[in-house]
């Protein structure tokens, strides 16, 4: 396979040093891009098969913040993401039924409506969340071609092997495998149905390609005969291809460390393309204590969380917490995090509002204390994207300008101010989007206006005014806004 990248050239200017935790080397490190003033990231994207979690949304959003950092940083950032659109089979051990196929089976769909329709649905949840679109966000079944040359690399050089129209990556004879978990093979266990480890040299050998079975519906012609690539080789192939030997940054969430982040690594290097340079890993968004999963059931979808919070308000809950703590998913987070958020996006309305009419006044002390917030909040940044300390930053700026709001301030001060809440808070954490903080406060003002609405509709049936309540009812239809009788009163939607 050959990295289809062109040379790039260096982007002038000077970049100040920012440290991250790389996995690799279980320590904050300084980051050196390979070429001068770009980062090529990778970042392993979802498989389409369900409606995105809030869980999904601590990894999309985490990175998304280290995108645009950089790019703050003045840093041109090529941002790769894939689509996993093949079906990968149920459990890490090249076993079990495929996710998608499943899911096409239960919603009686073909398995490329599955993968479209929860496409869409993450691009829809991840714009709310104001998370950027990546560069480039390939598709798996776009990049069969890629795989299969890869692999047929694998074979060439000795670490892969043909087993019944089935293709494995020898781990033994890769000797580095293990060199991002720090696990001994030895100490590797792979519980794998029997018929599947007799294809196997050593259990822990891993699909790169299978052989599909003539129920499966996905399914690509290769030279082992027709079959599906295996769970890790579409990163390796298609990072490879978009950013180059040697990229800068794969991230990931915590719990793809092992087995997939080793396997990419063994594919791609066994292979002789040098891979990513540094790795960052997410932590896990859990709720009572555990990991949120599709498979533990304990989810919240994005979609069911925006009726009733606005996704600015999950954004900046995300972001309070580090990348590499583990967030808890709770309703007096939530209220906290609404809570703070509405005295960031008050104090940043209150300073436009008084942008339209400001007075002539000496600004300097704000403006010093301005400039002492945005030191702390770049600080933060700088130090393995620390955002709680960067939104604690965002914090004291909004302690010092409410303080400055109640006397005078001139245009200088609340220029600063404003400038500061958008580059820091907006470009940097995502949190206003263009028009977010009127948008937020248009919804809470939707919410109070419907509260009231529902109370007048509720009084209209108490006096049996039922014609009256039924055109409030079908009003708000025509506008899109319904209202649904349940067991707990009436409750509004829109
Ligand atoms: N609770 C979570 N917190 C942080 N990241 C998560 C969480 N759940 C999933 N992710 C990340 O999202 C990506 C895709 O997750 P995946 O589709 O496997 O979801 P899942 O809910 O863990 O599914 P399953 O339970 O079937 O494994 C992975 O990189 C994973 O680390
Ligand atoms: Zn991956």
């Amino acid at each position: 396979m050959t990295p289809s990248e062109s040379p790039v050239q260096p982007v002038s200017g000077t970049f100040p040093d920012v440290y991250l935790h790389d996995t690799m080397q279980r320590r904050k490190v300084k980051f050196e891009a390979t070429t001068p003033g770009r980062v090529g990231m990778y970042l392993c994207g979802p498989t389409v098969y369900s409606d995105a979690h809030v869980g999904h949304a601590k990894k999309e959003v985490a990175f998304d913040v280290v995108r645009r950092y950089f790019t703050h940083l003045g840093y041109q950032v090529r941002y790769v993401s894939n689509i996993t659109d093949v079906g990968h089979l149920q459990n890490d051990s090249d076993d079990g039924e495929d996710k998608i196929a499943k899911r096409a089976a239960l919603e009686q769909l073909q398995p490329m409506e599955v993968a479209e329709k929860y496409f869409w649905s993450f691009m829809d949840d991840m714009a709310r969340l104001n998370v950027l679109r990546p560069s480039i966000q390939p598709r798996a079944t776009g990049h069969i071609g890629e795989q299969i040359e890869l692999i047929q690399e694998l074979i060439a050089r000795g670490h892969a092997y043909e087993s019944n129209g089935s293709v494995y990556f020898d781990v033994r004879s890769w000797p580095n495998y293990g060199v991002l978990s720090g696990r001994k093979l030895d100490d590797q266990e792979e519980g794998t149905r029997e018929e599947v480890r007799s294809e196997k040299r050593d259990p822990r050998d891993f699909a790169l390609w299978k052989l599909a079975e003539p129920s499966h519906i996905m399914r690509w012609d290769s030279p082992w005969g027709q079959g599906f690539p295996g769970w890790h080789i579409e990163c390796s192939a298609m990072s490879l291809k978009y950013l180059g030997e040697g990229f800068d940054i794969h991230g990931g969430g915590l719990d793809l460390e092992f087995p997939h982040h080793e396997a990419e690594i063994a594919q791609s290097e066994a292979a002789g393309h040098p891979f990513a340079r540094y790795w960052m890993h997410n932590n896990m968004l859990t709720i009572g204590g555990e990991k949120m999963s599709k498979s533990k059931g304990n989810f919240t979808t994005l979609q069911d969380l925006f009726k009733r919070l606005d996704p600015m308000v999950v954004r900046f809950l995300l972001v309070s917490s580090h990348y590499r703590s583990i967030t808890e998913f709770s309703d007096d987070a939530f209220v906290s995090a609404q809570n703070g958020y509405k005295r960031l996006t008050d104090a940043l309305q209150e300073v436009e509002r008084r942008l339209k009419d400001a007075p002539q006044h000496d600004d300097s002390a704000l403006l010093a204390k301005v400039q002492a917030h945005r030191d702390a909040f770049e600080k933060a940044m700088r130090d393995d994207f620390n955002t709680p300390e960067a939104v604690a930053a965002l914090f004291g700026l909004t302690r010092d300008v409410n303080a400055a709001l109640s006397g005078t301030v001139g245009h200088a001060g609340l220029e600063a101010a404003q400038a500061a809440y958008h580059e820091l808070g907006g470009a940097v954490l995502g949190l206003f989007a263009e028009g977010q903080a009127a948008a937020h406060d248009d919804t809470a003002k939707l919410d109070t206006l419907m509260e009231l609405v529902l109370q007048a509709r509720q009084s209209y049936r108490i006096n049996k005014q039922y014609a009256e309540s039924d055109a409030l009812r079908g009003r708000l239809a025509e506008v899109g806004l319904t209202i649904e009788d349940t067991k707990d009163g009436p409750r509004w939607k829109k």
